[in-house]
């Protein structure tokens, strides 16, 4: 096939014209893809020979849908747009669905967003079992925009459809057919043959000839659809209050059922060209391709290197992360071996893995033959005697620099000579850790997020010696274990926590200077994070968020700000959740109430940091309480840019969604600091800092880019040092 072409027409003797869409790697309809499939439409149409046609995709994958990389040159004005209503009403709706020949589409692999709405176009779909199906195109920021909002609920009932646009979900194959979106399911092997043979039974009048958008029967009576419609517009405000575009998707399924599907037809129209156009679509296609980009490493990635064979895997510690690891690698299919200083610590680490699982199974996301398979891969020792063919150790013991080194050294007398031997410290710098070793370059950061089996974000650090090849293996594993994963540079505190740490210390300070601690959260969460910083220090517990202080205490003084007031709490016992005091009072489980008797803490903590509390601090607006926690954030992160630890601002972006929890609409912290300026950022830290001190002083990053007019995402042609 001529690479040029987008859709190739391939007449049978049968009578059937096979249309293929071609476009690698997933055959996302670009608009030249869009043009290419009417003229093949028109000239199956044209021609005498063709009695019916079959759609399909190159390579086992239908569509997955249309192309998100042409967004970019449409928002900026680059690339022209046809006009509105052209694709799903003059391609999909007059020129596919209303042909005087009946298609049908075969559909293997993907048939996502616009890929499915070419398939709901077509008179019937054969899948095959593995196939998903879906409209996730809420995930980008926009509707679905070539007839789905339409023709899905038609087909598969409003409850369901709601489902699977609101949430992103593709369904497989199997679903798909019970639930009527699919007329038959059959193996790769027979797709296209039995969806030619359906297409000539529609054609001879042995099988119905059905248009989507007309159908009836799947629609709930109105009064219903109203209520069904009514309860999703909560559950989408409830679920994500700063967000218009759901709400626009229910209102254009509404006016379809309402006005008729002719009529939401073009109401999905303008509003998919309305919404491609908002600054959530522009975040949100930043971080799908960003996602994307965090495995493309200069110097690692880029060096033709493939990926060692990773059979079996070491965890060093039972704890909260250890098991948490565990579980991810047994959950993969990965044997692990979990060693523990004594039988009591092991029983209880193996029993943390269990109970992991078993929740899973109670949610119904794990079969019991599945859990009993997984904790078939663990075993359980106290000793390094089966450590002589580990491929992979993963330490994740207490932060204890001097243990760590002892351990790093043990490791490397009992492991094979090609085992990579990680950390999942937090903060702790990995030349310290392995200092005493020799294996320096098979040592590397393997940094989870707690739960480490549910949080999405691996942080994957290397120093000046740690080898590319370790680097391209751990890039391996995360993505076995499905996770994102980000490689950074070496220091104390990484990428993550580095930005992390502002979070909280701002919001300490803005206690000490009389400001509420709720008042503090709710703007935060307002904003868009699961939980504000008091709420989050106490799910993370009061003596994690003091022992990492001291470490940034000690490695940079300068910007760190000593409250007494958890170590003040801690006295009172008082440490967090698990202590079912901290912040907040916890009753039930994990409800957090707000508890009056902070207050003794606070005043306590007030008088002992002698600052005076500032009026103007009462009167500040939850957009500028916003702007006090997360600039300093924003500065932290240019800090980690300048100094090469994060190798590109889209890696913050998206570890700052990953593994703070900041909004994806807002596109990531970076993200959200250009859309913002580097200008504003800059005038106010400095006003601060003239106001508060050193704790706010821009860096010479963010002041050198604000002078410039420079975006604080565009790249750095500085020596990445530390990579
Ligand atoms: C008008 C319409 O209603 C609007 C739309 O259709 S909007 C688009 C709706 N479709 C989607 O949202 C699907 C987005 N894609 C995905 O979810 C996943 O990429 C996938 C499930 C298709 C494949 O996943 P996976 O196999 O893990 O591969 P993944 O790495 O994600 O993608 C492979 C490559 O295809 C690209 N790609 C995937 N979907 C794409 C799309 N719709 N447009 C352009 N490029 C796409 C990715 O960017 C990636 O490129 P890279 O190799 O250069 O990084």
């Amino acid at each position: 096939m001529a690479a040029k072409v987008r859709t190739e027409l391939d007449v049978g003797a049968d009578g059937v014209a096979v249309i293929t869409i071609y476009n690698p790697p997933v055959n996302s309809l670009s608009i030249d893809v869009l043009h290419s499939l009417k003229e093949s439409y028109e000239e199956a149409l044209r021609r005498n020979d063709v009695k019916a046609i079959v759609v399909t995709g190159k390579g086992g994958k239908f569509s997955g849908g249309f192309d998100i990389s042409s967004f970019g040159g449409v928002q900026g004005g680059q690339t022209m747009q046809p006009k509105v209503g052209y694709i799903a009403i003059d391609i999909l709706t007059d020129t596919v669905e209303a042909a005087t020949k009946p298609s049908v589409a075969a559909i293997d692999g993907l048939a996502l967003g616009g890929g499915l709405e070419v398939a709901m176009a077509c008179h019937a779909r054969i899948a095959t079992p593995t196939a998903q199906l879906g409209l996730p195109e809420l995930q980008l920021g926009i509707i679905p925009g070539f007839g789905g909002t339409q023709r899905l609920p038609r087909l598969v009932g409003l409850t369901k459809s709601l489902e699977m646009m609101l949430l992103s979900k593709p369904i497989k194959g199997g679903e798909a057919h019970q639930l009527g979106l699919v007329d038959a399911l059959v193996s790769p092997n027979d797709l296209v043959n039995t969806a030619r043979q359906w297409a000539l039974d529609i054609y001879e009048c042995r099988r119905p000839w059905i248009k989507s958008l007309y159908k009836t029967d799947k629609l709930e009576p109105l009064g219903e659809a109203r209520e069904i419609l009514k309860f999703a517009r909560a559950q989408a405000q409830k679920q994500a209050a700063n967000l218009h575009h759901p709400l626009v998707c229910i209102d254009v399924i509404e006016e379809g059922i309402v006005a008729g599907p002719r009529a939401g037809l073009w109401k999905e129209a303008t509003s998919f060209q309305e919404l491609l156009f908002s600054d959530t679509c522009k975040s949100l296609v930043h971080v799908f391709f960003s996602q994307r980009a965090t495995s493309k490493i200069p110097g690692a990635t880029d060096l033709g290197l493939m990926p060692r064979k990773i059979t079996k895997v070491a965890i060093l510690g039972g704890g909260l992360m250890g098991s948490g690891i565990a579980t991810a690698m047994v959950l993969s299919n990965y044997p692990v071996l979990l060693k523990e200083v004594n039988e009591k610590f092991l029983t209880a680490g193996i029993n943390r893995i269990q109970a992991n699982l078993q929740s899973r199974v109670k949610k119904g996301k794990m079969t019991e033959e599945r859990y009993e398979k997984a904790m078939s891969l663990v075993t359980g020792v106290l000793d390094y005697e089966r450590f002589k063919d580990v491929d992979l150790v993963i330490e994740a013991i207490i932060e204890n620099v001097k243990l760590k080194q002892q351990i790093f050294s043990d490791l490397e007398k009992y492991c094979p000579s090609h085992c990579i031997l990680a950390t999942n410290t937090s903060t702790i710098d990995l030349n310290l850790i392995g200092e005493k070793t020799k294996a320096q370059d098979r040592i590397a950061g393997a940094h989870f997020f707690s739960p480490a089996h549910v949080m999405p974000l691996l942080e994957i650090v290397r120093t000046q010696h740690t080898s590319p090849q370790v680097v391209v293996d751990l890039l391996d594993v995360g993505k076995k274990i499905k996770k994102t994963p980000i490689v950074v540079g070496n220091c104390t505190g990484f990428a993550v926590n580095r930005m992390f740490f502002p979070y909280t210390q701002s919001a300490l300070f803005y206690v000490d200077l009389g400001m509420d601690v709720y008042k503090i959260d709710r703007a935060c969460t307002k904003f868009g994070m699961p939980m504000g910083p008091f709420r989050l220090a106490d799910l993370v517990g009061f003596g994690v968020a003091v022992a990492t202080g001291m470490q940034y205490l000690e490695n940079f003084p300068e910007r760190v700000y000593k409250s007494m007031l958890l170590p003040l709490m801690m006295e009172g016992n008082r440490a967090g959740e698990a202590t079912q005091k901290g912040f907040y009072k916890y009753e039930g489980k994990r409800k957090a109430t707000p508890d009056p008797e902070i207050m003794k803490y606070i005043e306590k903590s007030r008088s002992m940091a002698g600052v005076t509390p500032d009026p103007e601090l009462m009167k500040l607006s939850e957009k500028d309480i916003v702007e006090m926690v997360f600039f300093p954030v924003i500065n932290e992160a240019c800090r980690v840019l300048d100094e090469g630890i994060a190798v590109k601002a889209s890696d913050l972006d998206i570890a700052s969604i990953f593994g703070m929890g900041f909004p994806p609409y807002r596109g990531g912290v970076m993200h959200w600091a250009d859309s913002i300026g580097a200008k504003y950022i800059h005038g106010k830290l400095e006003e601060w800092t003239k106001r508060y001190g050193g704790f706010f002083k821009p860096c010479s990053y963010l002041a050198e880019r604000a002078a410039k007019g420079i975006p604080l995402s565009a790249p750095t042609k500085k020596v990445q040092a530390r990579l």
